[in-house]
């Protein structure tokens, strides 16, 4: 077998799986490969994703018909391992190997030689960076405008940094610390090999995640509901305060996911699985975090398949969804009580429209501008919510996108 074909074909088949049939890495089922491999295919997967629309330029200047989509992926993924600096000899050999192993394919394994070995690779690093689809840059530049898109997009070509939150006094790996209190490492290889894995002291959580549970300021012995909670890294960092946390999420699957990471990180929480839109409360909560589903288009960064499989259909009802898990939360709160709003969207439906719209159906809410160390000014709206983009910190490699805002019930 040619070295390295593994991840290779592993890449190519979860490119042929997102692009041909529109499913999300996260539901693919995971190559069998020994880790190091299966972390490898994953990153050529996204390394690809990141690069489709100037590699095809390239590509459809070298081929005079187009290839089945099966071959273009092969194509596609040698032309970016060629940019990446890979020895070609051996990305070529793999390309060709790959071809010939698939009977769609098999026939033009003399064509991705030919063009593989006359296309100038290095015409990719210097190529205008993947514009986001029309679904999602259409409303984005509309409300953000198109230099802030152009910079968002500039981010998502970029494998992103590895952040962490952690308990105090946790066994921490170097990396530096961000002003808002994350710790981030820029190379970080296998995260379980990583010094104090398994103390569970610290987590993996994006620096924009982190500061949805800060905002919060959860006390000890309080009472707080983190609604919404799995996979569960809010939920550890509002137990790690040492509140007395209720964890609910609808996902059976996923609960588990939040019982292992409490048991990783030696903390607590009452678990509850339920439809938040049925479930009540036996008392009232001092604070509520709100972590509602959402488009998760601030995550692209990590998912770079999400705005090839997704075409914005969902935004409508995910938005009415929001709004009717917020008007329920809000009846949990004793009077007094804080409710922090959070969704790691980009589009203003999913937050800075449900900030308005929430205070016109609750007049006696009051909106508590964001005060956390490192905040930047104009990382705040002027109606005091948190908005957080991809392109904020970016020369330190960026953040996820996020709409955060904290009210009080009057
Ligand atoms: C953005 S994710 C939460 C991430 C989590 N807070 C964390 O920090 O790890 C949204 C969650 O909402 C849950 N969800 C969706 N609809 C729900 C409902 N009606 N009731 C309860 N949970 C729901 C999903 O299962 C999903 O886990």
């Amino acid at each position: 077998m040619a070295e390295g074909i593994g991840p290779r074909a592993a890449a190519v088949q979860a490119l042929n799986e997102v692009l041909g049939e529109g499913r999300m890495l996260a539901q693919i089922p995971e190559p069998e490969l020994p880790p190091g491999e299966r972390a490898r295919a994953r990153r050529l997967t996204e390394e690809v994703l990141r690069r489709i629309e100037p590699a095809d330029k390239l590509l459809d200047k070298a081929l005079r018909k187009n290839p089945p989509l099966a071959l273009r992926n092969i194509l596609r993924l040698a032309l970016v391992e060629l940019a990446l600096g890979a020895a070609p000899h051996g990305v070529v050999n793999a390309a060709v190997t790959l071809a010939r192993r698939d009977r769609k394919t098999q026939h033009m394994a003399g064509l991705v030689n030919a063009v593989l070995r006359n296309i100038d690779a290095s015409a990719l690093t210097t190529a205008p960076v993947q514009k986001l689809p029309r679904w999602l840059r259409q409303p984005m530049v509309h409300f953000y405008g198109r230099e802030a898109v152009a910079a968002m997009e500039e981010v998502f070509t970029q494998s992103p940094p590895l952040d962490l939150s952690h308990r105090d006094g946790a066994t921490l790996p170097e990396g530096e610390f961000l002003a808002t209190g994350s710790l981030r490492l820029q190379d970080p290889g296998q995260v379980s090999a990583l010094p104090g894995y398994a103390e569970g002291g610290w987590w993996v959580q994006d620096a924009a995640a982190a500061l949805a549970a800060r905002l919060l300021a959860a006390q000890p012995g309080e009472k707080v509901l983190d609604l919404c909670a799995a996979p569960g890294g809010k939920t550890l960092q509002l137990a790690a305060t040492g509140a007395d946390v209720t964890a609910l999420d609808i996902s059976g699957p996923r609960m588990q996911r939040i019982e292992e990471n409490l048991a990783r990180a030696g903390l607590k929480a009452g678990l509850v699985t339920a439809d938040a839109l049925a479930w009540q409360p036996a008392e009232l909560f001092d604070a509520i975090l709100l972590d509602a589903p959402c488009s998760a288009t601030g995550t692209i960064r990590r998912h770079p398949d999400l705005p090839f499989v997704k075409d914005g259909s969902e935004t409508e009802g995910l938005a009415a969804l929001q709004a009717q898990l917020l008007d329920r939360a809000l009846g949990w709160l004793k009077p007094g009580g804080r409710l922090v709003f959070a969704t790691c969207s980009l589009l203003p439906e999913e937050g800075e429209h449900q900030l308005k719209a929430v205070l016109e159906r609750h007049p006696a809410l009051q909106v508590e501008r964001p005060d956390l160390p490192g905040l930047q000014p104009e990382w705040i709206t002027a109606e005091g919510g948190l908005r957080l983009r991809p392109d904020y910190l970016a020369a330190a490699g960026g953040m996820d996108g996020f709409f955060i805002m904290r009210l009080r019930r009057g």
